[in-house]
């Protein structure tokens, strides 16, 4: 069940006020587990990443749900739809009072801004310690953000991902969100609620695909084969990446706001754990953190989570072989299991 949370207005890192913040969250735990997560020892947050939303039982099944290692039977577990998102947490495609969308008014944020956020839920709902705070890509981003700024965070699970964007996920975020300029600069400006799912947004996707999976993956999946039925742009027969990549394109044009993947991915360009912050600061962070690089990650390659554990006081570098790319923290679930729970037994977060 989805809960809204009420959090006033907020002031971003850039020094911009959002007014009237609204945060989509959701809860899982028995009624044993909700009286434990008073002492926060067996809170567990949970953050997702790009496109994701706050069911985290349903993204991410494998590590969420009953004799998951995230198991709602012994932990409290809470996910929070981000800021700057478009599902239920306030973003550029929330509507104003007169039923237009912030879009451009939307200011420019921070993983650290999403961060304040869920520490400012966390305060709202009485929690004072996280025992867990995981997620993949954008998701670990934000646990660390919120260990880095509260030191609330006992343990975090940080998998794909790094200590700041590099100008390689800069440039792949820039050349996505070029795509959506240029369809909105020929469509003009902003968009009612209704206009149509956003055909940059889906070239965006499709672009973005290619960084997920990995070239092994498409050439299993795909071949060379030509798809039987209809036609590719230039009149050949269409190959079934070419009609892969359409689809996904289109699924997320329905599924998501453009302005929201243009927030979101600038947030995540301007990530880096060091910015802004003294040596010491990072020195002090006393969480466990386990950072789990994907040997086929083409976006985050396995180095930058190697790097990352060795800039963590308490990190630990672990690495997933998959052949599913960067988003086989959404599918390798058995093999991230395997790979997580020693972490999770070692530092008493599992029995
Ligand atoms: C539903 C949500 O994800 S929103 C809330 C949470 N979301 C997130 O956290 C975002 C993260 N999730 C994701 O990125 C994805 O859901 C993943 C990575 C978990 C899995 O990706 P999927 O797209 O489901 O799987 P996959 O990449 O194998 O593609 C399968 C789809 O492509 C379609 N497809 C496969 N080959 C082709 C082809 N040649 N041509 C056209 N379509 C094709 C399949 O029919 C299937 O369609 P479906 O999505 O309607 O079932
Ligand atoms: N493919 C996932 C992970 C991106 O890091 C998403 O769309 O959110």
């Amino acid at each position: 069940m989805t809960h809204t949370f009420h959090a006033g207005a907020f002031i971003t890192e850039a020094g911009d006020s959002i007014p009237d913040v609204t945060v989509a969250y959701q809860t899982w735990g028995s009624p044993e587990a909700r009286r434990r997560a008073a002492s926060g020892e067996n809170v567990v947050l949970v953050c997702h990443a790009l496109t994701g939303d706050a069911d985290a039982a349903a993204w991410w099944p494998g590590l969420v749900g009953p004799g998951r290692i995230i198991d709602p039977e012994r932990h409290l577990v809470l996910c929070a739809n981000a800021l700057g998102s478009c599902y239920g947490t306030t973003g550029p495609g929330t509507l104003d009072a007169s039923g237009r969308r912030l879009g451009s008014r939307f200011p420019r944020i921070s993983v650290r801004d999403m961060a304040r956020l869920h520490a400012r839920l966390l305060d709202h709902l009485g929690i004072g310690r996280v025992a867990l705070a995981a997620g993949g890509s954008m998701g670990g981003m934000q646990a660390l953000e919120l260990a880095l700024e509260t030191d609330a965070v006992d343990r975090l699970l940080l998998i794909g991902m790094g200590a700041e964007h590099a100008p390689w996920q800069i440039g792949i975020s820039e050349a996505q969100r070029l795509s959506i300029r240029a369809d909105r600069l020929w469509r003009g400006g902003d968009f009612a609620p209704e206009a149509p799912p956003e055909a940059g947004l889906a070239a965006a996707r499709a672009m973005a695909m290619m960084l997920y999976r990995s070239p092994a993956l498409y050439a299993e999946r795909f071949g060379r084969r030509p798809q039987a039925s209809g036609a590719a742009s230039d009149g050949a027969a269409p190959f079934q990446v070419q009609s892969y990549l359409r689809y996904q394109g289109d699924k997320l044009a329905h599924r998501f706001d453009a302005g929201s993947y243009v927030a979101l991915t600038h947030a995540m360009d301007s990530y880096d754990i060091a910015r802004d912050r003294a040596p010491e600061a990072l020195e002090a962070l006393t969480a466990e953190a386990l950072c789990v690089g994907i040997s086929s990650d083409l976006l985050y390659p396995p180095e930058a989570s190697c790097d990352l554990a060795a800039r963590l006081p308490h990190g630990l570098y672990a690495e997933l072989d998959s052949a599913f790319g960067h988003d086989a923290f959404l599918i390798d679930f058995e093999a991230l299991d395997a790979l997580v729970r020693p972490f999770l037994h070692d530092t008493g977060f599992l029995p």
